[in-house]
């Protein structure tokens, strides 16, 4: 689309239903733009007092009454969007939701909301910067309440404002390196500025690596940490899952081999989302099919935040899966006895195997430890300082900042123009994070997640 067309478009006045998918209790039908006031003229009679709940007929052209209920009037620029915008509050049935977006649709300059439209018009009008846009998608889409509480913090400019510091710094620094290269001609001019500045530089980069080090605990928090369930065949893996997740997600025979690919089943785990991961037993096998399951298994246990090796009768898990704990990538690894309820009291009492649970998926036996076990292991995944980076986009532009940032203060002998550079390129990721510059691209990316309405 070009320039000029998004203008155009932009000037249009947009509604959708912005509540769930009727029959419910509610509808509510969301409208922003221009031509706000006139709909409310047109279906309410007059333009209700703004911000003020009024309770009005809503009415077809024709003059039949569709619907009684609540309308909000927002007056632009005080409103989500920033623009003029109302929400019709109407009863939730199929019919008054129809014929409501009919009306509408059929009123001139009037189109449908696209998937996301509300909230854009909201970055464009300067009403929430780009985490905050991305806050509003992760609200809608959190599921737990360490995503509900991470989303909303984002929503209130936890990473925002601390970037915001950030880029005054550096603009700060980079103010007082022109005015050092305006006078560069002159004697009299101290190094002493140059000195504060690029010590202030280099507390920014350690300022910048503390939010890095917290890792991707944020990202977990909103994508949900992992839990591999590996071991031999018939181990009772998928059992375990199924249990679990209190639902029949895998199939589970007496043949070995049965699950090949990988399933998943989120969990929410003392408020954290968790997505446990059913895989193909593991053995030395020649068929294809088997040998890429396995294959996946494996490559999933390397990126999970905890390995569960299952074994009924003991079996230690290969070396090549978990090596050690301080291996890059791969994190610890639990041994689960299964089928307890087989157990003879001999081999319940033998101490041969290491084993960190018992289990019997059959009986139930030994679940309960074993999820508030898990419980507690996550949650001390996760420190008691929030996250402030909650999505990769976060990371790679903090890391860019960074890396800038470090190379301006370690080039002391480059020529002051050549680190202004680098303070310039730092400065430009953290307006990136927030959007703040040219970021059409990243914009395209974040409003694909949004639902219309939003
Ligand atoms: N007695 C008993 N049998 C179990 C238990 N858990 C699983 N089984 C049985 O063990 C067999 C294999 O179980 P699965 O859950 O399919 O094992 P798996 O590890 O997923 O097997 P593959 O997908 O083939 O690798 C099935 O016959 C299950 O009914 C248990 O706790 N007690
Ligand atoms: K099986
Ligand atoms: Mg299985």
């Amino acid at each position: 689309m070009s320039a000029r067309a998004g203008m155009e478009r932009d000037r249009d006045t947009i509604f959708a239903l912005a509540s769930g998918r009727p029959p419910a209790g509610l509808a509510v039908v969301r409208i922003s733009g221009p031509r706000t006031r006139l709909v409310l003229e047109t279906t309410l009679g007059a333009v209700p007092p703004a911000r003020r709940a009024a309770y009005r007929a809503i009415r077809a052209p024709g003059g039949e009454t569709i619907d009684r209920g609540v309308v909000l009037f927002f007056e632009g620029p005080a409103s989500y969007t920033g623009e003029d915008s109302a929400e019709l509050h109407l009863h939730g049935g199929r019919a008054v939701v129809a014929a409501t977006l009919a009306i509408l649709g059929d009123l001139p300059g009037l189109r449908p909301a696209t998937a996301g439209e509300f909230t854009r018009r909201a970055f464009d009008n300067g009403r929430l910067d780009l985490t905050a846009v991305e806050a509003v998608a992760d609200l809608v889409a959190a599921e737990t309440d360490a995503q509900r509480r991470q989303a909303l913090r984002q929503l209130d400019g936890g990473l925002a404002e601390v970037a915001g510091d950030w880029r005054r710094r550096l603009l700060h620094a980079r103010a007082l390196i022109e005015a050092e290269l305006d006078f560069a001609d002159e004697d009299d001019v101290p190094d002493s500025a140059a000195a504060a500045v690029w010590a202030d530089m280099a507390q920014l980069s350690a300022d910048l690596g503390k939010v890095l080090a917290g890792g991707r605990v944020g990202e977990r928090i909103r994508d949900g940490f992992e839990i591999a369930i590996l071991g031999p065949p018939n181990a009772g893996k998928s059992s375990l899952l199924n249990a679990l997740a209190g639902r029949d997600v895998a199939i589970v025979t007496d043949v070995p081999g049965t699950t090949r690919d990988l399933l998943e089943v989120h969990l929410d785990l003392g408020g954290f989302a968790v997505t446990l991961v059913d895989t193909a037993g593991l053995r030395e096998t020649t068929e294809t099919v088997e040998a890429e399951g396995i294959r996946r298994a494996k490559a999933r246990a390397a990126d999970a935040d905890l390995v569960l090796w299952l074994a009924d009768a003991g079996q230690p898990p290969p070396a090549d899966l978990h090596g050690s704990e301080t291996d890059a990538g791969s994190g610890p690894l639990w041994i689960i006895g299964t089928k307890r309820d087989l157990d003879s009291d001999s081999k319940r009492d033998s101490p041969a195997a290491r084993l960190d649970h018992r289990i019997s998926a059959q009986t139930g036996a030994g679940l309960d430890s074993l999820v508030a076990a898990l419980t507690a292991h996550v949650a001390g995944l996760v420190p008691a300082e929030p996250a402030l980076v909650t999505r990769a986009r976060h990371r790679l532009c903090l890391q860019a900042a960074k890396t800038a940032i470090d190379a301006a203060v370690a080039n002391g002998a480059a020529p002051l123009e050549v680190r202004a550079e680098g303070l310039r390129q730092a400065g430009e990721a953290l307006g990136e994070l927030i959007g703040r510059i040219d970021v059409e691209d990243v914009l395209g990316a974040i409003f694909s997640e949004f639902c219309v309405g939003k």
